[in-house]
């Protein structure tokens, strides 16, 4: 199968402080895929990089067989930024969001269009939040806003969307919507790449995870990537992690939690099972 997106030798950093060197990625249509590594690793600087929001100083960047120009962004791709980074105040509704959009990197217009307001509707209804087209972005729950911004990363209908942390800012109940919403969208066709800290999450719902920090460490199903050794190295601390049936948990080493999972385990898994159905 070709690839959907290459990359190749990619060394990114900032003021002549390397964040990684030397990384080779290759992701294929229809993957919905996970990138975890601690805080500062490099996760968002990756993808920055692979959307030409941040330049690379060496390698390659390919696109369904074409290489890319450095910090030019690949075609039919979308983004949904970490949460964080936006400005919740700036004085726009969700449907508006969702149209600026269509507009690429321009400035919203005065004049949109019924067909453009018919895509941001239907975009809306696709991650199920309609209901909120008129309200101020600012207004919504950190959830809806995702949503927004997941709605706006699907204008044109891109081939891959990246979401950089999507989980982070969000309670578990938000977080497993929000994953099975895009485990829906990838059964649909689309190819997606997000990036978390959440390992029980992405143990949970992602069928491919890639671990990462200040490079590539290993990739592959999350039933043969998280042992103990693995997100040792990834994450640079120590991790426990349980197998019941089907299920993976991990948790830090920390003596009392530790304890309390070795004992609680199966109650733990059971509110983990009924909070994912
Ligand atoms: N614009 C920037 N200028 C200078 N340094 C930056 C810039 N953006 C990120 N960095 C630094 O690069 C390193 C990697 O940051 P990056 O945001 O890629 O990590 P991350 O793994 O996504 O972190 P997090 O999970 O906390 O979002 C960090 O040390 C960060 O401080």
């Amino acid at each position: 199968m070709e690839p959907i997106l290459e990359v190749r030798n990619l060394t990114c950093g900032y003021q002549r402080l390397p964040v990684f060197t030397g990384v080779n990625l290759t992701l294929y249509p229809g993957q919905l895929s996970g990138l975890v590594g601690p805080s500062g690793c490099g996760k968002s600087t990756l993808i920055k990089a692979i959307l030409g929001l941040v330049r690379p100083w060496e390698g390659e960047i390919w696109f369904r067989g074409k290489q890319l120009k450095p910090g030019v962004a690949p075609p039919k791709v979308g983004y949904v930024p970490q949460v964080e980074t936006v400005d919740w105040s700036f004085p726009v509704t969700a449907e508006e969001v969702v149209m600026m959009g269509c507009y690429q990197n321009q400035k919203i217009l005065p004049w949109q269009s019924k067909r453009e307001r018919n895509i941001a509707r239907q975009l809306l209804n696709r991650v199920g939040i309609e209901h909120v087209a008129h309200q101020p972005i600012g207004n919504l729950s950190g959830g809806q806003q995702q949503r927004v911004f997941l709605a706006r990363a699907l204008v044109g209908e891109p081939d891959i969307v990246f979401l950089d942390e999507p989980t982070s800012s969000s309670d578990l109940q938000i977080q497993h919507e929000l994953l099975h919403l895009l485990a829906d969208l990838n059964q649909q066709g689309l190819s997606i790449f997000l990036s978390t800290h959440d390992l029980n999450s992405v143990a949970t719902h992602l069928p491919w995870v890639i671990c990462f920090n200040h490079g590539l460490i290993c990739q592959g199903e999350p039933i043969d990537i998280f042992t103990s050794a693995i997100l040792e190295k990834t994450f640079g601390t120590e991790m426990v992690v349980f197998h019941h049936q089907d299920r993976i948990l991990i948790a830090s080493s920390g003596t009392s939690l530790r304890h309390q999972m070795q004992h609680n385990l199966p109650a733990i898994l059971r509110k983990t099972a009924s909070k994912t159905k």
